[in-house]
């Protein structure tokens, strides 16, 4: 099982423009700050957080409970113009998991509600003995020498960033999720897809866009370690130690 954290800025849109529209480099400043601090946070406990929107961020969580979380609020509260919502969910898949918690925040009221405040609904949490994780490091193949030193910058983001919505499609699809982690990588809670599928959704991929990728894919019970296994397995790919464009990982005793 997957434990996904989805966390919102309350009532952030109206905030922004009140008593006028806040300066972007500010609100840019507040929600890149915000994003490490989260960062901070859930790695302490061994979770990790993806910036996804940033005003909404989504977290695995696994081996984090209820007062785990409302320490991280009480903390942001205590230091940001802005307080927080959460909303956990625990299933199978990563995609069920932040369905269930994007349910939990939406149950606790409207994202522009002035009367929403750090709310923090969980569904359910992981138990030990079911917490696993999956998640796959996907890469570009020669991002280097294809595209940033041979394309304007801006070219090679609007590539990069055409490889990653059809990586979200391709995955939200058969369960799993994917953000853009920097660079030219991605990472994909993945709970439940088996490396043969996983192969052939980056294919898939690969074809659409003209790109071939690769995935270091890591199983264990916390996500951050999962994390260090998918990066482990992409440099053996880089290494030439296997012959293959993904590889798996998997430190559950
Ligand atoms: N977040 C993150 N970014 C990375 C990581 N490794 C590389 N990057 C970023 O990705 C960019 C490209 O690095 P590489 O993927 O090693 O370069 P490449 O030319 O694609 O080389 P190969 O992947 O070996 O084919 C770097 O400039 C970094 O910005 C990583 O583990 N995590």
């Amino acid at each position: 099982m997957i434990q996904i954290t989805l966390i919102q800025i309350d009532n952030y849109g109206p905030w922004t423009v009140t008593p006028g529209p806040r300066a972007e480099p500010d609100l840019q400043t507040l929600q890149s700050r915000l994003y490490g601090d989260l960062e901070r946070e859930f790695g302490a406990h061994g979770g990790i957080v993806f910036f996804n929107r940033f005003d909404n961020l989504i977290a695995i969580s696994n081996g984090m409970d209820y007062d785990d979380h409302k320490l991280i609020q009480d903390s942001i509260r205590n230091r940001y113009p802005i307080t927080i919502s959460m909303g956990v969910g625990s299933a199978d898949t990563a995609y069920e998991a932040q369905k269930i918690a994007t349910e939990m925040i939406q149950k606790g009221g409207g994202a522009q509600s002035a009367s929403r405040c750090e709310v923090l609904n969980i569904d359910s949490l992981v138990d030990d003995d079911d917490s696993y994780v999956q998640i796959a490091h996907i890469d570009i193949d020669d991002v280097t020498g294809l595209l940033t030193d041979v394309e304007t910058a801006f070219d090679t983001s609007i590539k990069v960033y055409e490889v990653l919505n059809a990586l979200m499609v391709e995955l939200s699809q058969i369960g799993g999720l994917c953000f853009f982690i920097g660079g030219d990588n991605y990472m994909a809670p993945s709970n439940n897809i088996s490396d043969d599928i996983l192969r052939d959704a980056l294919e898939r991929v690969d074809t659409k866009t003209g790109v071939r990728l690769k995935a270091g894919i890591g199983r264990s019970k916390t996500p951050a370690k999962a994390a260090d296994m998918a990066d482990i397995g992409l440099e053996d790919i880089r290494a030439g130690k296997v012959d293959d464009t993904v590889i798996i990982y998997d430190d559950r005793k």
